[in-house]
């Protein structure tokens, strides 16, 4: 019974197939999220050597051969089979080949080498049947990893259990990889031993005059140079090349210089600030475990409008003083002009990622930060593995933001990561926000993280004042999205020439299209589910795969003309809004306007100087922007994500109307808050409605710890894929015996749940099943699920595909 309740409330588990060991664990322990003060990159069991012999079955000891002074590199792969293997370094290139590097290596029975990552090398004895093959082409002149990014490469693949060469794969980036943005430049010099006098004299005298200008130049030049300087023909410098007087070097080049296009703010202009008390306590705090030279991790909780970035910036500056840099990650979409020109105006060399970077700037970047010419980082979650040589610091802004779990493989949480990166370097980790992720509260409470809090806002500036509207009284609904309170808000703040920020958390214009007739709802036929009208060029679209239609005019089942379009998205609400306050300036900001490079940019800077008057969108518009004249937050629907199916629902509510609401009141003219709810009473939306995170954080510890989920408990997550669904649910079943036997062997408590149909059940023409697991420690999970999985394959005819997702941060 307990089961299936807890079944309903927070797993999208359906159905009652097998569910083994239902009984949640007993007396759960502190899961280990962000523990570790031993070394944070040990792997406590190492993975079995997976090195295989590729042709031959293994062979008796006694006819292994030693060979003695071997030099030898393990290599990883990005595709199957992912190795690692060993690899014989050639003699002369013993001291070229490093881990970290690229190399191209002979594999199985492919014609072409293939190229791997080389993880370790080796000099002495081996022992073994055969010749090891040989590496037959180093690809990076140095290694892209310094050593200790190697060892979180392989922490990351134990952890998240993705094979190294693809966690590689990831921690550089593709641009970087491919050299984007180079090109190969051939340099003369002249040949030391021949260059006397003599020599030269007896040269004709185009030669002569080439060599003297490049031996004057004490430089090394390129070809076409030294043919302006000399005024001379490609002829003479070949000649003198071909006669042995020129030494040739060839170098690769970056083709571009600093790009310059992001190089500007929005128009803010403020530079350093005398702190506030909270916020010298704070940075005291911070340099204290900067100082103390070892990992640590620091909750700065600190409310909306506190000034956690001015922190963020002394604590860098002290950081930077001793010749060390910072990484900070921000939630993609906060990647403003204004948090980038925040930091810009205050560091000399700041390099700020961002995805709309072409290729070769992201490769420049990168080339600047290893080279160790940048002090400060910012970027979104990728950014956690930016190369700096000497970092000193890594900063987590928004620190609950579910961008930060990537949801490709490797699913790695940047939090997490931050963690083992930090600690292994000893150096301190801050996450903030004002409405932390209950992993990160919990961490404070056993010990893991120090908290540091800021109550109050910068000037005793008061919290705004958060008003509820109940939808389901019938006199505050009008025929709109806007209720009675929230459309005489606006009004008032209009009049007082006042802006209006205002929420809604779906993009499109209407999010059903229904026939009322005979019920029909236009599906994606890939997915299954329901496609969003779109007005502009009357498309209906596809939310997770984009999958594009045009609207069908009537019913596509049964014909008949008067379809329906319902449920509400952004574009409906700004026609809604327009029509409302004709005279007001409106501005929509979510991923459909937000397109094009810059465009971001365009509309903050014009909200900032006053052009527009309101600005509606999606959850874009509810983080961390800073504009001191809006007097006036509007949400639509605060209920948008309480009813998902996901143990998070709440907080995820909680954490949006927060952060939306802080975005008023922050200038001396006040600010206001307007929700509209079908839920008033919901302790979420009550406690977000108060600003009061310590009345919800306690609340939904207690529920998490009913059902010991995270971050009580641990939980992991198998998605399986296929074309097929009888075959796909049967590799689930098969998955799932294995996981069985796998608890039972370990002896661990595990809770199985499913096989079953998730939330979204089809997705891009696949159906989908996925598996829940539970338990008192991450490390439980990633045991079991190595002992299931290792040598688990599916036949290539079934077409069937599994992810494992450890910490999942969605249940979808
Ligand atoms: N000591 C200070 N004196 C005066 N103004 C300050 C001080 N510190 C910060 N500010 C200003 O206060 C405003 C709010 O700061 P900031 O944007 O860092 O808040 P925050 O804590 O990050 O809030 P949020 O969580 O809402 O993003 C900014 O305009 C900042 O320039
Ligand atoms: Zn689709």
């Amino acid at each position: 019974m307990l089961t299936t309740t807890c079944l309903n409330l927070s797993l999208p588990i359906l159905g009652n197939r097998t569910m083994a060991n239902l009984d949640p664990p007993q007396n759960p322990l502190p899961n280990d999220d962000l523990n570790r003060h031993d070394d944070p990159l040990s792997i406590p069991e190492p993975r079995k050597s997976q090195q295989a012999e590729l042709f031959e079955t293994e062979p008796p000891p006694w006819e292994l051969t030693v060979q003695d002074d071997v030099a030898t590199a393990k290599i990883v792969f990005s595709e199957a089979p992912f190795g690692p293997y060993d690899y014989r370094i050639p003699d002369e290139d013993r001291d070229r080949v490093k881990p970290g590097m690229r190399v191209r290596v002979p594999l199985g029975r492919r014609r072409q080498p293939m190229t791997g990552w080389c993880i370790e090398t080796h000099l002495g004895q081996v022992q073994r049947s055969g010749k090891l093959r040989d590496i037959v082409e180093i690809l990076d002149e140095e290694p892209l990893c310094d050593a200790h990014l190697v060892r979180l490469v392989s922490w990351i693949s134990h952890y998240y259990q993705t094979p190294m060469g693809q966690v590689f794969d990831t921690l550089i980036p593709s641009s970087v990889r491919a050299n984007a943005g180079t090109r190969e430049r051939t340099y003369l010099t002249p040949c030391t031993g021949k260059s006397d006098e003599k020599a030269i004299d007896s040269l004709p005298k185009k030669q002569q005059v080439a060599l003297r200008f490049l031996i004057a130049a004490g430089r090394p030049m390129t070809a076409s140079e030294l043919m302006v300087h000399a005024e001379c023909t490609r002829g003479p410098i070949s000649a003198l090349q071909s006669k042995g007087f020129l030494e040739v070097a060839v170098r690769r080049e970056m083709t571009t210089g600093m790009p310059m296009r992001w190089a500007q703010g929005d128009g803010e202009e403020q530079q350093t600030h005398v702190l506030s008390s909270e916020q010298t306590t704070a940075l005291q705090r911070i340099d204290a475990a900067i100082d103390s030279g070892k990992g640590k991790t620091l909750l700065l909780h600190g409310v909306t409008g506190s000034g956690k970035t001015e922190v963020y910036i002394k604590a860098i500056e002290h950081v930077v003083r001793f010749g060390r840099g910072a990484i900070v990650m921000v939630p993609e979409i906060s990647l403003t002009p204004q948090t980038r020109g925040r930091f810009e105006r205050r560091f000399d060399s700041v390099a700020v990622l961002h995805s709309q970077m072409t290729p070769a700037e992201r490769h420049f970047q990168w080339q600047r930060i290893r080279r160790g010419e940048v002090q400060v980082v910012v970027g979104p979650r990728s950014a956690v593995f930016a190369p700096l040589p000497r970092l000193g610091l890594i900063v987590i802004d928004e620190e609950h933001d579910a961008s930060f779990k990537q949801d490709t493989q490797p699913r790695y949480h940047a939090r997490k990561v931050a963690h083992a990166r930090a600690m292994s370097l000893g150096v301190p980790l801050i996450l903030g926000s004002a409405t932390p992720s209950m992993e990160s509260w919990h961490a404070t409470a056993t010990g893991h993280a120090e908290l540091i809090t800021m109550n109050d806002r910068i000037n005793q500036r008061p919290m705004p004042n958060v008003e509820l509207v109940d939808l389901r009284v019938r006199d505050d609904r009008t025929r709109g999205a806007i209720s009675r309170q929230l459309h005489q808000a606006v009004q008032e703040t209009l009049t007082e020439n006042g802006q209006v920020i205002l929420l809604l958390n779906r993009r499109g214009f209407a999010t059903t299209i229904q026939c009322p007739s005979c019920g029909h709802v236009v599906a994606c036929p890939d997915c299954d589910m329901p496609l969003t009208h779109h007005r502009d060029g009357g498309k209906a679209v596809c939310h997770y795969c984009d999958y594009t239609i045009a609207t069908p005019p009537w019913c596509p089942a049964c014909r008949y003309d008067g379809i329906r379009y319902g449920g509400l998205g952004t574009q409906k609400l700004e026609v809604e809004v327009k029509a409302r306050f004709p005279n007001a300036k409106v501005a929509r900001m979510d991923s459909d306007t937000m397109r094009r490079p810059g465009s971001h940019q365009r509309v903050l800077s014009s909200f900032r100087s006053g052009e527009l008057n309101i600005l509606l969108g999606t959850q874009m518009i509810a983080k961390g922007l800073d504009f001191p004249n809006v007097l006036l937050v509007g949400v639509i629907n605060a209920d948008s994500a309480l009813h998902f199916p996901d143990f998070r629902a709440a907080e995820r509510t909680f954490q949006l109307v927060t952060q939306v609401a802080g975005r008023t009141g922050r200038g001396d003219r006040g600010g206001r808050v307007v929700v509209q709810t079908f839920s008033p009473e919901h302790p979420a939306i009550q406690a977000a409605s108060r600003h009061d995170y310590l009345q919800f954080a306690n609340d939904e510890m207690v529920n998490r710890r009913k059902f010991n989920y995270p971050p009580l408990g641990s939980v992991a997550r198998i998605i399986i894929r296929g074309i097929v669904e009888e075959v796909t649910e049967a590799v689930a079943e098969q998955l799932l015996s294995r996981l069985e036997a796998a608890r039972l062997a370990l002896g661990v408590e595990v809770r199985l749940l499913g096989p079953a149909p998730p939330p979204i059940s089809k997705l891009r023409g696949k159906y989908r099943f996925h598996i829940l697991l539970q338990a008192t420690e991450a490390a439980i999970l990633g045991n079991t699920i190595r002992r299931a999985t290792d040598s688990f394959t599916i036949p290539d005819k079934d077409d069937v595909q599994y992810v494992v997702d450890i910490d999942p941060m969605d249940m979808l």
